[in-house]
């Protein structure tokens, strides 16, 4: 058999097993499969397919064929495929597709994609599914598309009562999605599932897409939350959200999606006969690997949450060596019966940090969750998938708001070890503390002589003078990060007053924020009212940067080895200058900003292999004069 024959045979057969929920190797290495193919003969037809035939006995022709859709994993594609157009963003949800039908305001029939041209009944499933309205206003027929996915709580909950019933534990969120819709029996386990509504097609004639999102909430479906884009900077904004959601959201998501909003665009476009010319889905390239989970280590967050970090056998993913991944929450490793010895999936997707996918074969270990808090040995609740340690006066908890705190505000001298020993010596117990500090207390402390000590006390208290939105960040504001801070202040909240008063009518009219951030928000920068009064008390004073116009406006920067000024002074010029500073190389990276000639760190040797322009920070000086 030929090499292409035999790829042929072996994404076939790959697909097969996917779209069932039992993949047999990971998406990564299903790709490359897909990607050899692609070189050997572009034209392939087995790279048109789109998802898998069904062997189901009950198949349903769709009225419309259900397609996929193109990818890229480069913002510069996006860019020039909308051209001057405006284009809409949902999230990509990483589930199975399906469709439902209506007629006279009843759900009549669901269906998957199955093959895009005939899909598996799975109508008596979709019942189950409770955010599903089952009747609607809407006399006419339509069919609604989306996507059934499984979030984690949902998960949680499942993999508990799957165990109960003597049922295989599912392997994952995805997979036991497509497994439940293949099942016979326990029907009623898809009460887990939830849908997503991203498509509306009936016989009315509309002008644009975002109007079909609106009926669709109209009717009563959950939707994804949709954005109009009409110049690039929002289209970066929407996949640096994306890419947090990735890390920190309650669903997997595996990109985003856009789409023209004209629909007459879309008639003109077309399709062809894999995927319509008028989406386009920006995914995030993801590297997974099988590695062997040595510990979990649980450590509480500044939030209380005593999240558990994996200790792994070291392997290269996406050219960097990963020895710890996240194990995201309780839930995830209660869920997954999580422990030492077992043979995990990992993955890492662009500048997200590692984590853990699946089991592929567990130990023999037993499951151990703590029952103390690791800081303060108080008893952890658990709330839903997360345990907490509910101690106000929590060590661990604490050293975690400081430390945050010390490295938003630029504090370098002060490392997280000597930290923790300010704070066993009783000498810091909150943020104000440490402005409090003087040369003698220092002194008190292990290896800690004369002179060092009074450099680090100038350190701390120079950081009294800084720039409005730094300050902001650096309190630790829940949904208070750099780029939402610097929202507020950039929509007129230039002053501390301003802030302090803030008001949840004023905080819903800055980009970005919607009712629950803005909530969530005012609620967490109330609790830290005192303690700013207390730090103003102390001499802190707030400038705000004017940001000016320059070469590097939009431009994303990324620094590497040592400049001739400390890191943040260099980043708050970047930011004046209207740059992005981002933490590491990836595609999306505009500028690799170093001084090194030869290429030492990995972030020089991925700006080379990536082409991206790499320049001293003279030549940054000159972009920003
Ligand atoms: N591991 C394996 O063995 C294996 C085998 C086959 C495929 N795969 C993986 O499956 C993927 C390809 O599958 P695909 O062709 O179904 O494409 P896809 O899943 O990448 O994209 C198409 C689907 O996205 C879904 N979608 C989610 N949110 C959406 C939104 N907001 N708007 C529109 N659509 C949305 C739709 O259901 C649509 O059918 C690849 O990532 C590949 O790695 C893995
Ligand atoms: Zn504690």
């Amino acid at each position: 058999m030929s090499r292409i024959q035999t790829l042929e045979k072996e994404i076939i057969k790959h697909k097969a097993l996917y779209y069932q929920g039992r993949p047999d190797i990971s998406d990564s290495d299903y790709d490359k499969l897909e990607e050899e193919l692609r070189k050997l003969d572009p034209k392939n037809s087995t790279l048109l397919i789109v998802g898998t035939t069904t062997s189901a006995s009950d198949k349903i022709k769709h009225d419309k064929k259900m397609l996929s859709l193109e990818k890229t994993y480069v913002v510069e594609d996006l860019v020039s495929w909308k051209g001057n157009e405006d284009i809409l963003s949902t999230m990509k949800l990483d589930g199975i597709s399906c469709s439902i039908i209506f007629e006279d305001g009843h759900l009549t029939m669901a269906k998957t994609r199955g093959d895009g041209t005939f899909g598996e009944n799975i109508t008596k499933k979709v019942m189950w599914v409770s955010n599903v309205p089952k009747l609607i206003t809407s006399k006419n027929k339509i069919e609604i598309r989306g996507e059934l996915f499984c979030d984690e709580k949902s998960f949680f909950d499942l993999a508990q009562e799957m165990t109960s019933i003597g049922l295989e534990k599912p392997t994952s969120q995805r997979n036991i999605v497509a497994g439940l819709m293949g099942r016979k029996d326990n029907l009623e386990l898809c009460r887990y599932i939830k849908f997503m509504a991203f498509d509306y097609l009936s016989d009315e004639r509309l002008e644009t897409e975002d109007q079909k999102f609106k009926i669709l909430s109209k009717l009563g479906f959950l939707i994804p939350e949709v954005e109009i884009h009409t110049s690039k900077e929002s289209i970066q904004d929407v996949i640096l959200k994306a890419r947090e959601f990735m890390s920190e959201g309650d669903y997997q998501i595996d990109g985003l999606v856009f789409t023209f909003n004209k629909m007459f665009l879309h008639e003109e476009l077309g399709e062809t006969s894999h995927h319509p010319r008028y989406k386009m889905a920006f995914k995030f390239q993801g590297e997974s690997k099988n590695t062997i989970l040595k510990e979990i280590i649980w450590s509480v967050s500044r939030n209380g949450i005593l999240t558990p970090v994996g200790d792994v056998e070291p392997v290269e993913l996406s050219g960097a060596m990963i020895s710890r991944v996240t194990l995201h929450n309780y839930g995830m490793v209660a869920a997954n019966n999580l422990k030492a010895g077992d043979v995990i999936e990992i993955i890492r997707s662009g500048e997200v940090i590692p984590k853990f996918l699946s089991v592929v074969t567990p130990s023999n270990n037993k499951l151990e969750i703590p029952e103390c808090c690791p800081s303060c040995h108080s008893k952890v609740e658990i709330v839903d998938i997360r345990l907490f340690c509910k101690n106000e006066n929590c060590p661990g908890k604490n050293k975690e708001i400081i430390l945050n705190f010390i490295q938003k505000i630029g504090i370098d001298d002060l490392s997280g070890k000597r930290l923790e020993e300010l704070i066993n010596a009783k000498l810091v117990k909150t943020i104000p503390d440490l402005y409090r500090l003087e040369a003698a207390d220092l002194m008190k402390i292990d290896k800690v002589k004369d002179k060092l000590s009074n450099k680090l006390i100038e350190s701390i208290q120079k950081t009294k003078n800084v720039d409005l939105i730094t300050f902001l960040a650096a309190l630790g504001i829940s949904g208070g990060a750099f780029n939402k801070c610097e929202k507020i202040v950039r929509a007129g909240f230039d002053n501390i007053t301003k802030i302090k008063h803030l008001s949840i009518e004023q905080l819903m009219k800055v980009e970005s924020f919607a009712d629950k951030s803005a909530t969530d928000f005012l609620s967490s920068l109330r609790e830290k009212k005192d303690m700013i009064d207390e730090l103003v008390e102390l001499g802190f004073e707030f400038t705000v940067e004017e940001t000016r116009e320059t070469a590097v406006t939009g431009k994303k920067i990324c620094i590497t080895g040592a400049l001739s000024e400390k890191r943040p002074v260099i980043e708050d010029m970047i930011r004046a200058g209207g740059g992005i500073v981002v933490s590491s190389v990836s595609k999306n990276t505009d500028i690799l900003v170093t001084n090194e000639t030869d290429p030492t760190s990995s972030k020089f040797k991925k700006a080379l292999e990536l082409k991206i322009k790499i320049i001293t920070e003279a030549e940054l000086l000159k972009l920003l004069a």
